[in-house]
């Protein structure tokens, strides 16, 4: 993927151009994951009012808004995380594979192998490096070799040759941008075809967010990639398809990411690109 500036983005960043890579034109791409009429409420506040939208596989997508507007909410429902907060109840489909992912024979253990997390904050578990990546396999009982896995997630996580040397050492005594490089590694160990990113890099400094945003570019080759950010420039830099939320959860605009920086349909989503609100 490469990035061309645009003289006509609302925003003082390069939008990403989707013109000069080898991949099908961004609407010849499969659906990987389709929300359909999708409310969610907590107790009774509603957080995600009525929202559609088919999310296109092996690109990145970003889900842009001001702070409560149900972004996370969003994510969270893709791979049943909501599941574990009592008070949420979820309305409407999230399609993964052809199938509603809230059918009652769908297993959210193993949704969630297919459909991988990594967080805001680094996570990584008080275990060596070679542990916290290989933790996902040997739960789900891989029988391949875990050892080539775990260099070839590292490798995929752009790590490995940071820590090739030191694969027992503990994960904690990594860097933050390291940290979150293994979370991305931990993720993609089980061989995912979703990958949710919940503003992995706001806890990061430049440079290492810089890192991870490469890193997101080059998933995308093989993972779909589904990301929340409140970085305006990081969203217009390094996806392909921007979904915007408004306050009530409500999606207001969703298209090509050149689109919503430059040309928005409607008026709010421009206000809220050009910081007139939110
Ligand atoms: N566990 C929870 N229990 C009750 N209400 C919640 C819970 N999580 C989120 N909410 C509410 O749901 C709404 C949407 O929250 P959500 O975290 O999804 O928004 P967001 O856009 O991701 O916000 P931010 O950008 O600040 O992270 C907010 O009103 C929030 O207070």
């Amino acid at each position: 993927m490469s990035n061309t500036t645009s003289d006509d983005s609302l925003i003082t960043t390069e939008v990403q151009a989707d013109s000069n890579d080898d991949r099908a034109p961004l609407g010849e791409t499969g659906t990987a994951v389709a929300a359909r009429n999708l409310d969610v409420y907590y107790g009774d506040e509603q957080a995600i009012d009525d929202v559609t939208m088919e999310i296109p596989e092996k690109r990145v997508t970003a889900l842009i808004g001001p702070s409560g507007c149900g972004k996370s909410t969003f994510l969270r429902c893709i791979n049943r995380m909501n599941d574990m907060i009592e008070i949420c109840r979820v309305e409407g489909d999230v399609e993964f594979g052809g199938k509603n992912v809230y059918e009652d024979d769908v297993d959210p253990v193993a949704l969630r192998r297919k459909i991988g997390m990594v967080f805001q904050k680094p996570n990584p578990f008080p275990k060596s490096i070679r542990d916290n990546v290989a933790y996902g396999l040997k739960i789900q009982g891989y029988e391949g070799d875990v050892d080539e896995r775990v260099e070839e997630s590292l490798k995929a996580a752009a790590l490995w040759d940071e820590v090739k040397d030191q694969l027992d050492s503990s994960g904690l005594e990594l860097s933050g941008g390291q940290q979150q490089r293994l979370c991305i590694a931990r993720a993609i160990a089980p061989d995912p075809e979703v990958v949710l990113m919940d503003e992995p890099t706001s806890a990061l400094d430049p440079v290492a967010a810089s890192k991870i945003e490469d890193l997101i570019d080059d998933l995308a080759e093989e993972y779909t990639v589904i990301i929340v950010t409140h970085n305006m420039q990081q969203a217009a830099r390094i996806s392909d398809r921007t979904a915007v939320f408004l306050t009530g959860g409500e999606l207001v605009e969703y298209d090509d990411t050149a689109k919503i920086f430059e040309d928005p349909e409607e008026q709010r989503v421009e206000d809220y690109i050009t910081g007139k609100f939110g």
